[in-house]
């Protein structure tokens, strides 16, 4: 397909780095030379004209490889019809790559002078400076220009990716600052690689949009998928109250009650069945506001037959309740506390283990913390390759892992990852996470397998909060009560 913004409803192949270059080597070598950064900077000119109808000056920054490439080729087009370009180019002219070369050449030749400066004022920025090749920081002239660009209001188009993110794990290490009000966009070429994604890639590429070339990727195996909308669950007139399951939280030591509430709530609100709560507080104050959730007492729960979501604030209460949940829940996701207890005691490792091989279902959802925890790292570590992390909590658990954050990571044991385009920063405040864990208790329950359940209920959560009215106050709890907007009445 042509030039199109990315529609974050379609699942969608990711390719990394590696991926990415081999696609280029078999399409390059089947195809006259120059061909595909001619198609790339002709993309390029037609989404900056779009993007800028109207700008007095297009500033295209161009770097030392074949993304610099690529901003020659959108200059030269762009120049051709007539659109007034500022090229600047930080490179040694000497060992540009060939099609780099050939590009700068007859940009050159077609009159338009090479900079090294920006120019003093620009209504749309083209950051061509750095794309797959980006081995190190950005520093120098190059940070310069990014964060010019970054400050600035001026609408910023990445070629690629934008310069020094890691097209793999979407890690930046360079600093820019405080962003300005610029609108973001970055076209992706020939792949759309998941670095995009998670980490810092939302923030630096904003609206991502895609042209493949004229190359169908297809015969190389993608490094994960971006999740599509999952179909609604459907819920035939003819149901009742044990058509869709049952759920049971346990959690909510003393002064954290809140927590195996919300997650019950979500649970209830997502289209679980029925609902209990074993809360690990024996005097808990009653249920005020969701009179259908059952009380009851955690260890008079028959585990065996329910969806147990365990350790929403549960503090170091669980205890034994642990284990057994363990060995007996028919389907078992482990959030927050519970995965601090999983990380403390290597012999509930191997009880996880276990209980993959009888074939019931496990749903780990850890922030990044409590992933690290697991692993046996730290939170940098793991939000530098979050995709590796999440497919070897994975591998490691035998079930599938929710790495929470921006681009929440799903990976389940020998499969491809995907990761979550929907939620925002709306959903950085306490108690979302329970909120998640209730509903994939609730996707659980209703059947679905537990990547299926995983990746339907992030995708709804972040849904919700994308979805969420302007002006309306936000909190966990009311997203608990909205989480039923992946179901549909028949
Ligand atoms: N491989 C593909 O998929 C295609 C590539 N194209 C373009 O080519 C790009 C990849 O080109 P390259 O492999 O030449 O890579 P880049 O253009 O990203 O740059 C690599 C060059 O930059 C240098 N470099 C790396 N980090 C640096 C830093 N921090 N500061 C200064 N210099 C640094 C490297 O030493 C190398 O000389 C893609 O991102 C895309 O824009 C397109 O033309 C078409 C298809
Ligand atoms: N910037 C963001 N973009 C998308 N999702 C986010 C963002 N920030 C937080 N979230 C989501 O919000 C939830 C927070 O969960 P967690 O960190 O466990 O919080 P808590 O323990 O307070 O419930 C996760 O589902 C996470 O993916
Ligand atoms: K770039």
């Amino acid at each position: 397909m042509g030039l199109h913004r990315l529609d974050l409803t379609l699942p969608q192949p990711l390719h990394g780095t590696a991926a990415s270059r081999a696609i280029e080597r078999a399409a390059a070598g089947a195809l006259p030379s120059h061909t595909l950064m001619r198609r790339a900077g002709v993309a390029v000119a037609r989404l900056a004209m779009a993007l800028a109808p109207h700008a007095r000056c297009i500033w295209i920054a161009c770097g030392p490889g074949n993304n610099g490439g690529d901003g020659f080729e959108a200059a030269l087009e762009l120049h051709r019809l007539g659109r007034p370009v500022a090229v600047s180019f930080n490179g040694d002219a000497a060992r540009l790559p060939p099609d780099a070369a050939d590009a700068g050449q007859r940009l050159r030749q077609a009159g338009v002078p090479l900079a090294a400066q920006a120019p003093a004022q620009f209504d749309l920025a083209i950051d061509a400076l750095l794309g797959l090749g980006a081995t190190r920081p950005p520093e120098g002239p190059l940070l310069a220009h990014l964060r010019r660009m970054h400050a600035g209001t001026a609408p910023v188009l990445s070629v690629d990716l934008p310069s020094g993110l890691d097209a793999d794990t979407g890690q930046f290490a360079a600093e820019l600052g405080a962003a300005g009000a610029a609108a973001r966009h970055c076209l992706s070429l020939l792949t759309v690689k998941p670095g995009l994604f998670t980490a810092k890639g939302r923030d630096l590429a904003g609206e991502v949009w895609f042209d493949d070339l004229g190359i169908d990727p297809s015969s190389t195996p993608p490094d994960a998928f971006l999740s599509g909308r999952p179909a609604p669950a459907a819920r035939p007139h003819d149901s009742h109250k044990g058509s869709f399951g049952d759920v049971a939280v346990i959690g909510g030591a003393p002064g954290m009650t809140g927590a195996a509430l919300l997650a019950a709530t979500s649970a209830l609100h997502a289209g679980a069945g029925r609902v209990f709560v074993g809360l690990l507080e024996a005097d808990a104050p009653a249920l005020a506001s969701e009179y259908a959730l059952m009380l009851r007492a955690p260890g008079t729960l028959p585990l065996d037959r329910l969806t147990v979501v365990c350790g929403c604030g549960a503090g170091t209460a669980l205890g034994d309740l642990l284990p057994t949940a363990i060995d007996q829940a028919a389907a078992l996701v482990l959030d927050a506390d519970g995965l601090n207890a999983l990380a403390a005691d290597r012999r509930l490792h191997d009880a996880l283990r276990a209980r993959a091989a009888t074939g019931r279902p496990t749903v780990l959802t850890p922030h990044p913390l409590e992933a690290a925890r697991l692993l046996g790292t730290d939170t940098p570590a793991v939000q530098d390759d979050r995709l590796g992390a999440a497919r070897r909590l994975a591998d490691a658990f035998r079930c599938t892992v929710v790495l929470k954050g921006s681009g929440s990571v799903i990976a389940s044991p020998d499969s491809t990852p995907r990761i979550n385009p929907t939620g925002n920063a709306r959903l950085a405040t306490g108690g979302t996470g329970d909120v998640l864990a209730g509903m994939v208790g609730a996707a659980l329950a209703s059947g679905l397998a537990a990547a299926d359940a995983a990746a339907h209920a992030v995708w709804w959560h972040g849904a919700v909060a994308d979805g969420w009215p302007a002006g309306r106050p936000f909190s966990a709890t009311q997203l608990a009560r909205e989480a039923g907007r992946g179901l549909v009445q028949r």
